[in-house]
């Protein structure tokens, strides 16, 4: 086994983790450099579009090194955002290693620092690499000192390489071989794997991505799944060379896949352990958690009969997304939909690409909301995660959200921009400040997580002008003095449109709220109040006057089919508009939240 080594990449966005992937497959011989490109970017379209990686294959390669001997290398891949950060640490807990790719022209970002201090704590070995030392505008001395004030590695340890050029690389594999401890476990043992991640494959199953830690995993062999005690037969194990190629056997070391007529990932998930049906092991490997969703929004039908494809809809995706979670649920406004929890707003996003591209389903989306634990007068402790929901303020004893750490490294030009963004508009904290290296400043500050799930990334990018970049983890639940503004359009309340205010922001929320509203639902036969209203009392009030035009008339004299154009015209619109009372609401309106920070930008 002394001539395994498992490691993962540690990168920002487009600091070149592909790139030096492709070098590695080419300089192994894995793959001709022709056939490389379409079989190893596989991902999803949503993910190349938006030019992140949630998650690709990982790789085996054979190197023989300058010594003449052969090792297998395994490298794992480390999703580059925020929302899955729960998955870059189980794909952590595979390894031994970890490279750590810095872009010489971008240096040391947030999520950078962040993974490398998860590859520490599960004490990885971990090299520091400097990519594209090609370009004319790399900044290898600058690099440097970041990665040693950030890490604390000494400058004269970290490698350079151009992945681009393949400068650099083959000594990065002698490096990985010279470093990088060999895996422990003992093939003799029961069975011990780890599920670091799952696919599903609509002819296959559920393909289980392992880590094996102890003992021998084939075909034939009855395995179990620890937290919920299934068991399957093994219908197939291999490596990905970098397609999945069938082996006869996982050993003790070794990383690789099994596939086990798994029907849905949610019972195959990240973190869990695969042991022998026949001789188990008493205890699973460590760090297993159910993943808990971060944000929640309802999702309703674009059109309400189609509820029924929605729920088949989402049953397939929940195929192959174990993250995601959805409960039938109901609002007065809306009809019948779903309460949905994502790990975050890039997850949000996705599912919702997926719906529309894969199932062809529109759907409309509330505005996304964190999850508040509250006590009641009597002593009941409730955790509610939708507006509308919120129970009337004079039950309430306290209310508690949930606070993040937010992390943000900038050149110091922009720090009281971030500053005045965090403190003065998300009610966040200071923690403190740390200089890295001469052109980069780390931020730490204490925020409410529902101050940063609306648009914060983009504001911070604005500000910023796109240096500034970011990390968080969630700390806890703080007590807070939040209240509920509900929002009536024609008099009638309607609860899709409810948010959740700081009381000291209450107000101008409110204000810019009904006043987005008025902009967004259009104008009817007559005149339509949109009132805002918080404990009790409206504070504030907007009003979109009476339309006197008759659509047909501009059609004066014009031909019929003109006329029956514009009476289809509208007729599809309506389709994505919402009949609440008289009034016609369309779906934009259902996310002004999200959008009453357009004008400050
Ligand atoms: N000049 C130069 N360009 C490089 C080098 N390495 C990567 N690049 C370029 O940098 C860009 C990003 O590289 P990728 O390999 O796609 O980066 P990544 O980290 O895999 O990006 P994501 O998968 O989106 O996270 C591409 O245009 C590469 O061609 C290098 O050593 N030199």
């Amino acid at each position: 086994m002394k001539n395994i080594k498992n490691i993962c990449i540690i990168a920002h966005i487009d600091h070149g983790k592909t790139t030096l992937s492709d070098r590695i497959l080419e300089i192994t011989g894995a793959i001709e450099p022709r056939k490389m490109r379409e079989q190893y970017l596989d991902s999803m379209d949503i993910e190349r579009e938006r030019g992140i990686t949630i998650k690709s294959h990982p790789l085996r390669v054979f190197y023989k090194s300058k010594k003449g001997e052969l090792y297998e290398i395994n490298i794992v891949d480390t999703p580059g955002h925020v929302d899955f950060t729960y998955e870059v640490d189980r794909s952590m807990a595979a390894v031994e290693g970890a490279i750590l790719l810095v872009d010489a022209t971008q240096g040391v970002q947030a999520q950078t620092v962040a993974n490398t201090y998860k590859a520490l704590e599960h004490d990885l070995e971990i090299i520091p690499v400097i990519n594209k030392i090609d370009l004319p505008n790399a900044n290898i001395e600058e690099t440097e000192s970041e990665i040693e004030d950030l890490i604390g590695i000494p400058r004269d340890e970290i490698h350079k390489i151009s992945a681009k050029e393949g400068t650099g690389v083959e000594e990065l594999l002698e490096l990985i071989l010279e470093k990088i401890p060999a895996p422990t476990g003992n093939e003799s043992n029961k069975l011990k794997a780890l599920i670091f991640d799952a696919k599903y494959d609509k002819y296959r199953g559920v393909i289980i991505y392992v880590r094996v830690f102890d003992g021998i995993v084939k075909p034939g062999d009855k395995i179990m799944i620890f937290s919920n005690r299934q068991t399957y037969e093994v219908s197939e194990v291999g490596a990905f060379t970098p397609e999945m190629t069938p082996t006869k056997s996982l050993k003790a070391g070794d990383i690789g896949y099994i596939i086990a007529g798994i029907k849905e990932v949610s019972l195959a998930r990240v973190g869990d352990t695969i042991t022998s049906a026949i001789e188990p092991i008493e205890t699973p490997l460590p760090g297993y958690q159910e993943i808990k969703p971060m944000v929640y929004a309802g999702m309703y039908p674009g059109v309400p009969e189609y509820y029924e494809e929605l729920r088949k809809a989402l049953e397939k995706l929940k195929l192959n997304d174990s993250a995601l979670v959805y409960k039938p649920d109901h609002s007065p406004a809306l009809g019948f939909g779903f309460r949905c929890g994502f790990l975050g707003l890039l997850h949000m996003d996705v599912v919702k690409e997926r719906l529309t591209r894969e199932f062809d389903m529109t759907v409309i989306l509330t505005a996304p909301n964190v999850e508040y634990k509250i006590i009641l007068k009597d002593g009941t402790e409730i955790l509610i995660n939708d507006p509308a929901k919120f129970p009337e303020e004079g039950e309430i004893q306290e209310i508690y959200e949930p606070y993040i750490k937010l992390s943000i490294i900038t050149p110091p030009e922009y720090i009281g921009k971030l500053m005045n963004l965090v403190q003065t508009e998300r009610r966040g904290v200071m923690i403190s400040t740390e200089n890295a290296g001469h052109e980069r400043v780390v931020l730490i500050f204490e925020v409410p997580l529902a101050e940063i799930v609306f648009d914060f990334f983009d504001r911070m990018k604005a500000v910023s002008r796109g240096y500034a970049s970011m990390d968080y983890e969630f700390i806890g639940y703080r007590k807070s003095d939040l209240v509920k503004v509900a929002v009536l359009v024609n008099k009638e309340p309607v609860d899709a449109l409810s948010i959740i205010a700081h009381k000291s922001k209450a107000y101008t929320v409110a204000r810019k709220l009904v006043d987005k509203l008025a902009e967004l639902i259009p104008q009817h036969q007559f005149e339509i109040p949109i009132q805002a209203k918080a404990g009790g009392r409206i504070i504030a009030r907007s009003t979109i006057k009476a339309l006197r035009k008759d659509v047909l008339a501009k059609c004066y004299g014009g031909d019929v089919t003109r006329k029956m154009k514009l009476l289809e015209k509208q007729k599809e619109g309506k389709k994505r508009m919402r009949e609440i009372g008289r009034v016609s609401i369309p779906q934009e309106a259902f996310l002004a939240m999200l959008r009453i920070g357009d004008e400050d930008n």
